[in-house]
C-alpha cells in the first residue's frame, strides 16, 4: 500500500523525510517521499531552512496522485504558509494524518507562520506534542487532564478528524480524541535517543491507517513502534532507528550462530580448558550492535576431563557477563565479546608475557556506595581496570572477595577473538 510522506529533509538523518520513508518502509508499506523544505540541521541545532516554492509541492504530489492506490498519507514539516496551504488542498481527500512541527526539539522554529498549521489541522488525524497543543488549544498542558481538555478544543475549535497529544515531554501518556470518545496509551519511560520520535509516530500511524487498522489501534501499535526505535537507536545517529525490528532480529541470528560456533570451537580444547573453569561454570558472552547480550544458558561446565555447555545459546543468560561487557562498551563499542576463566596468578602472568593489556580491581577498594547499592560492583570493577589501564584491556582481573570467587575476564572484538585468546593462554610455551 502507499503512503504518501510530505516532510522536510533532516542533514542529520535522524527526523524528517528520511526517517518517515524508513518508518513506512520497515512496516512494509511503500512510501512516496514529497519533499518540503531542506534544512541544515545535526542533532545539536538546525542552522536555517530553505523552502520550496509551494508549485513545487503542487507539482509533485500530482506527479503520484493518480498513479498509486495512496491509502494514507503522513504530513510533517511544512516550512510556509504557502506550502501548508497546497499540501491542505492537494491532500484533503486523503486519511492524513499531520504532525503540526512548529520547532525542533532544539528550540529553532521549522515554519515561516506557526497560524498557517491550522489550514492542515482540519480534517487530519493531529499529533501535537505538549508544546504544539498548548500553541494550538492556547491552553497550558500540565495534568493528562489538561492534555485531554486541549485535545477536545483543538478537535472542536480547528475541526480536526482526531487529536492525539502526545506524553514525550510529560507523562508518556498519549492522549487520542475521536467521536467524542477519549483514549489513553500509557508508557514506560525508554532509554536511547529521541530525536526522531514525532517524525516516526506519526509515518508508523499513517502506515498502520493504511494497512487498515483501526484508530485505536493503529496509535497503541505506532506508540509501541517508537518506543523500539528509542530502545535500538545508535549512538552515531543520535535519533530513533525506524529500523530496530529488522536490524534487532538479523543482529539477533548472526550473534547467535557466531556464539555458538565459537562454543564448539572451544569445546575442541575442553581437556586444556577444564582446569580454568570456576566453580560456578564460565560463561561466555556476546554482544551485538544493538547491544543485546547473548550467552550459555546454564553454562559451560565441566564435564569428566572435558567441558560442556550445559544449554542452549540465548539472551540475557548470563547477567553477570552482560554486565561487565556493557560496561567495557561504553568506553570501548568495538569490545563485543568476553569469556570468564578461574583466577590463576600464572595465567595472568602469561597474558602479560602474551603481550595482552592487563588490568584488575580489587574488591576490598569498592566504596561502600557503590556496595551499598544492589547492583553496582560489576560496573564499579570494570570502570576502575579501564581507567586503570589507560588504554582498552584485553584482560581484566579480581581476587575476589568475602564469597566471592576470583575471576579473569578475556574480551575480544568478536567471539573467534576471544575464543583465539584463550587458546593461546592455555597452551604451553614453547621452550
Ligand atoms: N523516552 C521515551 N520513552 C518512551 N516513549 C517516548 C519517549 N519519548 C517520547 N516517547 C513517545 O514517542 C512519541 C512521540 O512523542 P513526543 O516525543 O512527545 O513527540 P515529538 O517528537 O513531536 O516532540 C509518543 O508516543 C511518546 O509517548
Ligand atoms: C526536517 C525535520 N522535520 C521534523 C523535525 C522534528 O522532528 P520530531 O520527530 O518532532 O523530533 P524532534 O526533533 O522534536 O525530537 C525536524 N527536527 N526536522
Amino acid at each position: 500500500m502507499a503512503v504518501l510522506i510530505v516532510a522536510g529533509l533532516d542533514t542529520g538523518g535522524g527526523a524528517g523525510i528520511k526517517a518517515d520513508i524508513e518508518t513506512v518502509s520497515a512496516l512494509g508499506e511503500h512510501p512516496l517521499p514529497i519533499l518540503t523544505a531542506v534544512t541544515y540541521q545535526n542533532p545539536e541545532r538546525v542552522s536555517g531552512y530553505f523552502p520550496l516554492p509551494a508549485e513545487a509541492l503542487r507539482d509533485q504530489i500530482r506527479a503520484v496522485r493518480g498513479h498509486f492506490d495512496i491509502k494514507a498519507v503522513k504530513v510533517g514539516m511544512l516550512g510556509s504558509g504557502g506550502i501548508a496551504k497546497v499540501v491542505a488542498k492537494e491532500t484533503e481527500d486523503l486519511t492524513r494524518v499531520f504532525d503540526p512541527v512548529m520547532a525542533s526539539s532544539t528550540g529553532e522554529r521549522l515554519i515561516d507562520d506557526i497560524g498557517s498549521l491550522k489550514v492542515l489541522v482540519k480534517g487530519s488525524i493531529v499529533t501535537p506534542n505538549v508544546p504544539e497543543a498548548e500553541a494550538l488549544s492556547g491552553l497550558k498542558i500540565h495534568s493528562l487532564e489538561d492534555m485531554r481538555e486541549s485535545a477536545r478544543i483543538i478537535a472542536q475549535t480547528l475541526k480536526a478528524e482526531a487529536v492525539i497529544v502526545k506524553g514525550g515531554h510529560l507523562n508518556l501518556t498519549d492522549v487520542l480524541y475521536w467521536n467524542g470518545e477519549f483514549f489513553e496509551f500509557p508508557g514506560e519511560r525508554v532509554d536511547g535517543f529521541t530525536h526522531g520520535t514525532g517524525c516516526a509516530f506519526s509515518s508508523a500511524l499513517a502506515a498502520f491507517l493504511a494497512k487498515g487498522l483501526e484508530l485505536p489501534e493503529a496509535v497503541e501499535r505506532a506508540k509501541r513502534f517508537v518506543e523500539g526505535a528509542i530502545r535500538f537507536s545508535k549512538a552515531e545517529a543520535k535519533a530513533v532507528n525506524p529500523l530496530w525490528e529488522f536490524q534487532r532480529d538479523a543482529h539477533r541470528w548472526r550473534a547467535r550462530e557466531e556464539l555458538e560456533r565459537a562454543v564448539q570451537e572451544l569445546v575442541k580444547f575442553g581437556e586444556k580448558l577444564n582446569p580454568h573453569v570456576p566453580e560456578v561454570g564460565t560463561n561466555f558472552a556476546l554482544a551485538t550492535a544493538l547491544g543485546e547480550v547473548f550467552a550459555v544458558k546454564g553454562r559451560i561446565v565441566r564435564y569428566g576431563k572435558t567441558v560442556k555447555p550445559v544449554g542452549p545459546i540465548e539472551l540475557n543468560a548470563s547477567d553477570h557477563l552482560r554486565r561487565a561487557l556493557l560496561k567495557m562498551r561504553e568506553f570501548y563499542p568495538e569490545v563485543r565479546a568476553v569469556l570468564n576463566l578461574r583466577y590463576s596468578g600464572k595465567l595472568v602472568e602469561r597474558a602479560e608475557r602474551l603481550g595482552f593489556v592487563v588490568s584488575f580491581y580489587d574488591r576490598r577498594e569498592e566504596p561502600e556506595e557503590v556496595k551499598r547499592a544492589e547492583r553496582g560492583t560489576m560496573e564499579w570493577g570494570i570502570e576502575t581496570a579501564v581507567r586503570r589501564a589507560g588504554k582498552r584491556p584485553d584482560v581484566i582481573y579480581h581476587l575476589g572477595d568475602w564469597g566471592k570467587e576470583p575471576m579473569i575476564l578475556i574480551f575480544g572484538r568478536d567471539a573467534r577473538e576471544v575464543v583465539e585468546r584463550v587458546r593461546v593462554l592455555l597452551s604451553p610455551s614453547p621452550r
